[in-house]
């Protein structure tokens, strides 16, 4: 049998315009292929470049999906092309936006962490703390940036300026510092240089009789610790009341300091030389018996003997003539500091009293 078409010719298409339908349809195919492939590329370069991420895989996924693009002819083995991958395509985007999210609660966390830790450190300086604070608002500015190779640049940039106001902070402390310990020292030197004036007799610049106390104090508790020989010699110029009647009291100060530097002088240097009082001098001789310690004595005495004391006379020169009585005692079991300058005062009473110009050891 044979059948007809009801249609009429003028229904039948016009093979031209068939034609003409069909060069459309095949335009519109290459254009659509064209933006699936332009679309494919933008994924692939939305992807961050991170191993975490698997990003190389999802890449290779898109680049072997946009191969297979050209070849796949009916609609169903496009779907079906698509449909295996689309999970994977979705999956990864997920794991980037989480990622970026993450990221982003730990930038906002270290940046609160590192103002915090700033404005406490330096809660004094209110310049610094502006800064700081100025810096946080920064911090805050660059996470409100949709780049990350600006926020990178960004945060680059500011941890420079921290790391610069630290550096500047570190250099205004340290001058601080040094100007503080600068004023330490003086403070320590002064209070050195009082601590020292107070142990020293003002005319002769020797030790004065506090100093000498104290000394004493240290050497008889040291002995009760380790026994140590010392000895104490006491000294007085003979007949001075007369060095200031003839000369006047002026000559009669320089005649008791120049009697302290014959002390120094004469003793050893780790004898304690110390004015006592008026034209009184006492010397502590670390390490010396009352045998040896008599010996010095009987030298200084003698020193003194022969020395002229030159006095300060307008046009000629004139000399005194001095003696010194010295007591002499040594450190014994059971002595205080009283009893052991009360022995040695006798024995100068004793020299005294035997004429003068003599030692006398007890
Ligand atoms: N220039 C001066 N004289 C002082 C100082 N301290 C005490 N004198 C004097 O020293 C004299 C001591 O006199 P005395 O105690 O009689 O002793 P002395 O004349 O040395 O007689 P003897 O000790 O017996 O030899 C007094 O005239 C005091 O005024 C002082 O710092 N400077």
């Amino acid at each position: 049998m044979f059948f007809r078409s009801k249609r009429s010719p003028e229904d039948r298409p016009d093979p031209a315009e068939l034609e003409k339908r069909l060069a459309a349809l095949g335009d519109r195919e290459t254009a659509c292929q064209s933006a699936i492939q332009t679309l494919l590329v933008l994924l692939k370069n939305f992807a961050l470049e991170l191993d975490e991420l698997k990003s190389a895989d999802f890449r290779s996924q898109v680049t072997e999906f946009s191969e297979q693009l050209p070849g796949l002819e009916t609609g169903d083995q496009m779907r079906r092309a698509m449909n295996k991958r689309s999970q994977r395509f979705e999956a990864f985007i997920e794991r980037q936006n989480t990622y970026l999210l993450e990221r982003e609660a730990e930038l906002r966390k270290v940046i609160t962490l590192l103002s915090n830790a700033m404005a406490l450190l330096n809660r004094e300086n209110a310049a610094y703390h502006q800064q700081i604070l100025d810096q946080g608002t920064n911090f805050e500015r660059i996470i409100a940036l949709d780049d990350l190779r600006k926020i990178k640049t960004s945060l680059a940039e500011e941890v420079r300026q921290l790391k610069s106001m630290v550096e500047q902070k570190k250099q205004a402390e340290s001058q601080q510092l040094n100007s503080l310990s600068g004023q330490v020292e003086v403070l320590r030197d002064e209070l050195e240089k009082t601590r020292d004036e107070n142990r020293r007799d003002p005319l002769t610049g020797i030790f004065n009789r506090r100093a000498m106390d104290e000394y004493l104090t240290s050497l008889i508790d040291g002995n009760r610790i380790r026994r140590k020989s010392f000895s104490v010699l006491m000294l007085d110029i003979d007949n001075f009341k007369v060095v200031n009647d003839q000369h006047g009291h002026l000559v009669g100060d320089q005649v008791i300091s120049a009697m302290a530097g014959a002390c120094v002088d004469i003793l050893r240097e780790d004898d304690f030389v110390a004015r006592f009082g008026g034209e009184e001098f006492v010397a502590v001789m670390p390490g010396a018996s009352l045998r040896a310690a008599g010996k010095r004595a009987g030298n200084l005495r003698q020193a003194v003997a022969g020395t002229r004391f030159s006095l300060p006379v307008d046009d000629r020169e004139d000399y005194l003539h001095l003696t010194v009585s010295i007591g002499v005692t040594d450190f014994r079991a059971g002595d205080t500091r009283q009893s052991l300058l009360e022995r040695a005062d006798q024995a100068l009473y004793q020299a005294k009293a035997a004429g003068k110009n003599q030692v006398v050891t007890l």
